[in-house]
């Protein structure tokens, strides 16, 4: 799969450790940054990868800072782009069977490095069931154009 990743100057050290796990797995990896260690803002990451997620440029995202709320509440305002902040197997593992989650958000300051690999090889490998849950994807899909079609209506 090709992945873009990152992360803000929280996490930086996980996302290196994630890279480093992605490759090994025989991922193809679009490293997005911070490069540095200095502050940066996770809006400016989260729509980096979202947007590439979104576009085809990528099929997934994962993007880390302190909590990994910031970088979810960016990516969910891309359209085509569901993201979660997941905490564990089973919040990894629900988010792809019933949500098709494309970009996975992870806290860098609450979640260890072994809890992370895990969840990133469980997000990677669960399919998404289909099925009724498929439908309220479809739901999602319409609702964003509902809102974009509004939002285009009311500009000049
Ligand atoms: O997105 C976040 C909050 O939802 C992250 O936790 C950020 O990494 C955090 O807000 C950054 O805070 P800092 O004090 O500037 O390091």
């Amino acid at each position: 799969m090709r992945i873009a990743i990152g992360s803000d100057h929280r996490g930086v050290a996980v996302r290196h450790s994630i890279i480093e796990l992605l490759k090994r797995l025989g991922h193809e990896v679009h490293d997005v940054g911070a490069f540095d260690c200095g502050s940066v803002d996770y809006p400016d990451i989260a729509a980096t990868v979202s947007q590439s997620v979104a576009t085809g440029e990528v099929d997934r995202g994962v993007l880390i800072c302190g909590s990994g709320i910031g970088m979810a509440i960016v990516a969910n305002k891309v359209p085509g782009v569901r993201a979660a902040t997941c905490h564990d197997d089973l919040t990894a593992e629900m988010s792809r069977r019933h949500n098709n989650v494309n970009v996975l958000c992870l806290s860098a300051d609450m979640l260890g490095e072994r809890l992370i690999d895990r969840m990133v090889e469980i997000w990677l490998t669960t399919e998404f069931e289909g099925g009724r849950h498929a439908r309220r994807i479809e739901k999602i899909c319409e609702f964003e154009k509902r809102l974009h079609q509004q939002q285009e209506q009311k500009a000049p």
